[in-house]
């Protein structure tokens, strides 16, 4: 394979650990020139630790990280990646124009610096020194320096933080502006929703392994379930966690909210009871998937029985 038509980023059986705690645990992973992808996962599943080895910030224990067919380190002074990270530290006393003017003068084919500054929405702070900037105004500083030289591959860990309800629809738009003139996107976040919106393909990580990749749509349905309601009516809710499928009972009010296993056969034992009026049956939510997946194991049990409490 040419490098012009290798991956943006392969992943072969990529370790990195510290001490006991496998942050990557032999991930695999491919992603093609142009798509978007979100990394999802809970504290500490390892999106970071596998961006830190994308970036070429950190060496693979065992296995390979290639972007576009070569070592990351080699992309990167290439000048094909740009990073947004989570802790970078303000340089003291120079303006937003002028770094942001200093990392694009490194790169061979930058952005004009206006043009940057116009895309993270930040126009008006050209002149602004960036130590005296808000959280989120230096997150969009962050978002410039990273788009600063017009790189192929955008790495952004929690690119939307810290920011605000119209900044974060001001960044995504700029991000699909990109994505649509064929840059490659990888970002992590803890939105479920954004990542749902916005990417081509969702990761889900977990304990350092990849245990989910798809599409929003696929990850829900792998979830099966669902979520049943119906109106009480003034009916007791006893028993009613035992019906069919049913995992949990949340009564709110007079409404009933059954999470299901099994839809079809949860709503049939509530027909058999009478008990369908106000019905209304929702398929599994992202977040309904994203737990499925990441589910913490369960506490190890005590080695001697507890003293008896009261339930
Ligand atoms: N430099 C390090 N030294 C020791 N342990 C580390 C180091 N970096 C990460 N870890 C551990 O590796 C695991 C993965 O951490 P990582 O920062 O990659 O998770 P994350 O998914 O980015 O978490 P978060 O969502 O909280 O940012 C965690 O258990 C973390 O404590």
């Amino acid at each position: 394979m040419t490098q012009t038509q290798c991956a943006a980023v392969a992943f072969a059986g990529a370790v990195k650990a510290f001490g006991a705690v496998r942050a990557v645990d032999g991930v695999d992973l491919n992603v093609a020139r142009g798509e978007t992808v979100a990394l999802l996962g809970r504290n500490g599943a390892g999106k970071s630790t596998t961006i830190s080895l994308l970036l070429g910030l950190t060496e693979p224990d065992e296995g390979s990280v290639r972007l576009f067919g070569a070592p990351p380190e080699r992309a990167v002074r290439a000048g094909r990646v740009g990073a947004m990270l989570q802790e970078a530290r303000a340089v003291p006393r120079v303006t937003v124009r002028e770094l942001v003017g200093f990392v694009a003068g490194r790169y061979p084919e930058p952005l004009p610096v206006a043009r940057a500054l116009a895309l993270a929405g930040i126009a008006e702070l050209a002149d602004r020194r960036v130590d005296r900037l808000s959280g989120g105004q230096t997150q969009r500083v962050r978002f410039a320096v990273a788009l600063a030289g017009n790189p192929a591959l955008l790495v952004l860990d929690e690119p939307t933080a810290a920011l605000d309800v119209a900044a974060r629809h001001a960044f995504w738009a700029s991000m699909r502006g990109l994505a649509r003139r064929g840059h490659t996107v990888l970002f992590s976040t803890h939105h479920l929703e954004e990542a749902d919106r916005y990417a081509d393909r969702i990761l889900v990580i977990d304990r350092g392994r990849i245990v989910a990749d798809g599409t929003g749509e696929q990850l829900r349905r792998s979830a099966g379930g669902g979520l049943v309601a119906v109106d009480l009516a003034g009916r007791a809710t006893d028993g009613l966690e035992r019906l069919a499928g049913v995992r949990s009972l949340e009564v709110r009010g007079d409404r009933a909210r059954l999470r299901t296993d099994d839809p079809d056969a949860t709503v049939l034992a509530l027909a058999a009871l009478g008990a369908i009026r106000g019905l209304e049956v929702a398929p599994a939510s992202l977040d309904d998937a994203f737990l499925a997946l990441t589910a913490p194991e369960p506490e190890p049990a005590p080695l001697t029985a507890p003293a008896t409490e009261a339930v």
